[in-house]
């Protein structure tokens, strides 16, 4: 997938964000290295998606640092570069994204070489292979001639993601990906990630709300509450049942599933035991 002959991480330190004179995320920091994943969880409003715009130069941190840093080079500040050249190296798939009209799928995936063609549209020799190849990771190569905006929530979500495949990064940030992702593509998007760490080098974090899922894909976990990283670490240690049950003001019990060996959470309702316990539904003849 990567064609970039060097992998570069992406890290961040002490980020203060705010919207206007609020601020939302307290001084955090993250390491998104080479071959990583690093998942992002935490409450609603906990400030995962701010933190990883602030992370793709999309909101401006009011203090910190983000530094671009090659596998074994010297550092540069991620802020001080050119756009163009901070875009060959960081993507990010986010959350919500206007749907353009008139356009096809496969012009929205080449949005994704924007950094290759420069203000003047010059040539891009490794474009369309690098279009192609993110089309078909994603599944959407039967899709290339529709309009975007006659697709279903899920399509469109793939076509983002290609998008972001065809910029070739070796950083990649990504939102929620598995929104509206029915179950087949949602377990392709997550084994997708997985050989694009473990196969290509790329650096990865990404947002998710399901906490098994984090524990089952991720190599790091950042629980994040009210702006500030309560736990990081592997997801055994990150995920402790006490303190997800006070970041997520509910009962968070854990346990280790003996077939696998991952991290398995549940959340405890008022009537989990009770549905627990309920005797299974039959149809009747
Ligand atoms: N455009 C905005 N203007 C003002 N405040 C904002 C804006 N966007 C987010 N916030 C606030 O910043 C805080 C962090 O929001 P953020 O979207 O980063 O959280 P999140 O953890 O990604 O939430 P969710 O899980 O609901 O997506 C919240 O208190 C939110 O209300």
């Amino acid at each position: 997938m990567i064609q970039q002959s060097e992998l570069f991480g992406l890290e961040a330190s002490d980020l203060v964000l705010r919207y206007g004179d609020k601020d939302v995320v307290h001084g955090a920091g993250l390491q998104l290295e080479p071959g990583r994943i690093v998942a992002l969880v935490g409450p609603n409003g906990s400030g995962k998606s701010t933190l990883l715009r602030a992370l793709a130069r999309l909101h401006e941190a009011s203090s910190g640092t983000i530094t671009v840093r090659p596998d074994d080079g010297e550092a540069a500040d991620a802020l001080m570069m050119k756009r163009s050249d901070f875009a060959r190296h960081v993507t990010l798939l986010s959350q919500s994204r206007p749907v353009p009209h008139g356009l096809s799928v496969r012009d929205v995936v080449e949005f994704g070489r924007h950094p290759y063609r420069g203000r003047w549209r010059a040539a891009d020799p490794q474009g369309p292979a690098a279009v192609d190849r993110a089309m078909g990771l994603t599944g959407i190569t039967d899709l290339a001639h529709r309009g975007v905006h006659e697709l279903s929530g899920g399509q469109l979500q793939r076509v983002w993601l290609a998008s972001c495949l065809a910029q070739d990064t070796s950083v990649l940030l990504l939102d929620e990906p598995t929104n509206h992702l029915d179950l087949r593509y949602k377990v392709e998007i997550f084994d997708l990630m997985y050989d694009l760490a473990r196969v290509h080098g790329v650096a990865i974090g990404v947002v998710l709300h399901d906490l098994d899922e984090a524990a089952a894909l991720a190599d790091h976990v950042v629980v994040l509450s009210e702006g500030r990283i309560a736990a990081a670490g592997p997801a055994h240690e990150a995920l402790d049942a006490g303190l997800l049950t006070t970041v997520y003001s509910i009962p968070i019990v854990t346990h280790t599933d003996p077939l696998t060996g991952r991290l398995r959470t549940r959340a405890v309702g008022r009537h989990s035991d009770s549905q627990t316990h309920q005797p299974e539904r039959t149809t009747r003849p």
